[in-house]
């Protein structure tokens, strides 16, 4: 039995470059499909935020001098190019996905209207959000926290390239340790950038948990619906 009747999965854009220096990584996100198929067939509701950072992230585009709006909207296409990918995975795959996107692209993807995401998501379809916010200066965690809370998830699950949250960067510093739970209090006091701010903020006001683990560990997305200890519940 999941433990959640609904989630919204925040797939890492950047994860999906596998071991390729940029873009899609085909064995990577058939990988990453099976995956999702697996919890859906547990009966458990999928709603998809696909990140940008394989492509393109407008911080970058801001600190190389450009327009940081103009690179932000150049970010947000880069996730609506991921999310076409990954619903076209998800096709092969035998499952049945429907890509809204934030931003309007009407002749290649179909609008973001919230009650036609919860009609997919009722019939067992999965649904993946595409352009983040659809604003700049936002990211796609912050999506996820919005979406999540939109379509009443009960929990966002950040399936990202770290499994759970330390206590600093553990790219940057070895002596990190791992958190099997944190407050949002805490995260946010810290200023633990597993995830934004922003998005640790809404989850916190709207009571939302959110789940970080491993999108490279095996069966770890099926853990942690069935509701088994992997990763770190940040937490009210
Ligand atoms: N306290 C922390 N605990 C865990 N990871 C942290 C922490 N602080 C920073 N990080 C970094 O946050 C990264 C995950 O967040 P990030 O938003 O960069 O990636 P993503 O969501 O996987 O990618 P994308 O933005 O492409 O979707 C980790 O790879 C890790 O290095
Ligand atoms: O609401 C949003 C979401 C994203 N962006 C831009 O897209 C890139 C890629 O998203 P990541 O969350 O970094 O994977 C991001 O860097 C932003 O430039 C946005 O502007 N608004």
């Amino acid at each position: 039995m999941p433990a959640y009747k609904r989630i919204l999965l925040k797939l890492s854009g950047e994860a999906l470059m596998g071991d390729d220096a940029y873009g899609i990584n085909r064995a990577t996100i058939v990988r990453m499909v099976r995956e999702v198929a697996e919890v859906t067939q547990l009966g458990c509701e999928v709603a998809v935020v696909i990140g940008g950072g394989n492509i393109f992230r407008g911080v970058a585009g801001g600190a190389g001098g450009m327009d940081r709006a103009t690179a932000d909207y150049m970010g947000m296409m880069a996730t609506v190019m991921n999310a076409l990918a990954l619903g076209d995975t998800m096709r092969q795959e035998g499952m049945t996905a429907r890509v809204m996107s934030a931003i309007a692209i009407d002749q290649v993807v179909e609008p973001y209207v919230r009650p036609k995401a919860l009609q997919y998501l009722e019939e067992g379809k999965v649904v993946i959000f595409a352009g983040g916010t659809g604003n700049p200066f936002f990211t796609t965690d912050t999506a996820a926290a919005l979406r999540g809370a939109e379509i009443g998830a009960q929990v966002v699950l950040k399936a990202t390239k770290v499994d759970g949250v330390y206590t600093a960067d553990p790219k940057k510093d070895p002596t990190a340790t791992r958190y099997a739970s944190v407050s949002f209090d805490e995260a946010i006091a810290r200023n633990l950038q597993v995830l934004d701010a922003t998005a640790f903020a809404l989850c916190r006001d709207q009571k939302l948990p959110i789940k970080v683990f491993s999108i490279f560990k095996e069966g770890a997305l099926k853990r942690v619906v069935l509701g088994e200890d992997e990763g770190t519940l940040v937490h009210v």
